[in-house]
């Protein structure tokens, strides 16, 4: 069996990855500092996320897995290779155009959550589509309220409400303008673990009921066993990735990591 699936990925028909690719990284670098202080972050990173798909970054701490999704979502820039959204790449947009496509088609869920004080939950959900001029569409708002169980807390403001409910809220914001794509970085890590899983259990059901493509980055086993796919980094490189994940199997792959000083 070829042991870096991913890697090879490049040798399929193109039509193939173009048709099912939510976003693609080819050859992907990113170096931060000069001299004494250079760090790679990504040493030509090559992945792509699958349309309709739930996939979990891991790895050790440093490995690369923020910068990753940040230069994935045009938050930072990458110093070689191309990361693409759709059929866009990020590296040839002027920085408005970066900021239309981020608005437009990625849904951001973060790890503190990242809402307004003064505004209701439904005023934070639709805050994106206020800013950009959209009309909400009400059929579909009231499928992404419902399906977070936030109906009887939208008039209530953020500090009205539970970590659990203020994170419930970030995720119906990401969902709410329909985005080619979602990527939540630690999305759980500010939350107990009943929580948690009840956040996991949305952005899982947001894949398999809503079509939504999703892309976590978490230290947690338990909550990378909900993805479909774990894509594993070390040292800035994809090392291994697995499908039908469960919390035992990611697991014993990241006591591999400790093992070996950090390399699969
Ligand atoms: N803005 C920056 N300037 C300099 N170095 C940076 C910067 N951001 C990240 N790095 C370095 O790049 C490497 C990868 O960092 P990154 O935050 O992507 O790792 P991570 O896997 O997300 O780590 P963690 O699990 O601890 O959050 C680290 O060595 C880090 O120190």
């Amino acid at each position: 069996m070829d042991p870096h699936p991913i890697l090879s990925d490049w040798s399929s028909p193109v039509t193939t990855t173009l048709l099912t690719a939510a976003a693609r990284a080819v050859g992907l670098s990113k170096v931060y500092g000069e001299g004494d202080t250079r760090v790679t972050a990504l040493d030509q990173v090559s992945v792509e996320f699958v349309r309709g798909q739930f996939t979990a970054i891991m790895g050790p701490s440093g490995s690369g897995k923020s910068t990753l999704m940040h230069c994935m979502a045009g938050l930072d820039s990458v110093t070689a290779g191309s990361a693409t959204i759709g059929d866009t790449e990020l590296g040839g947009l002027k920085d408005k155009q970066l900021t239309k496509l981020r608005r437009d088609q990625i849904g951001f869920v973060f790890q503190s959550f990242n809402l307004l004080p003064t505004l209701s939950a439904l005023e934070n959900i639709t805050l994106p589509m206020d800013i950009a001029g959209r009309k909400p569409d009400h059929a579909w708002l009231d499928q992404v309220v419902a399906t977070v169980g936030l109906a009887d807390r939208l008039g209530h403001r953020p500090s009205q409400l539970s970590g659990g409910q203020q994170q419930r809220v970030a995720c119906a914001r990401a969902l709410a303008s329909r985005p080619a794509i979602i990527f939540a970085d630690e999305p759980t890590g500010n939350l107990d673990s009943r929580s948690g899983a009840e956040i996991l259990g949305f952005l899982r059901n947001s894949v398999r009921e809503l079509g939504q493509t999703v892309v976590m980055v978490t230290h947690d086993p338990v909550a990378a066993s909900y993805a479909d796919r774990v894509v594993f980094l070390a040292d800035g490189r994809i090392v291994d990735e697995m499908y039908g994940p469960t919390a035992d199997s990611v697991l014993d792959r990241m006591r591999r990591f400790d093992a070996k000083g950090r390399t699969s």
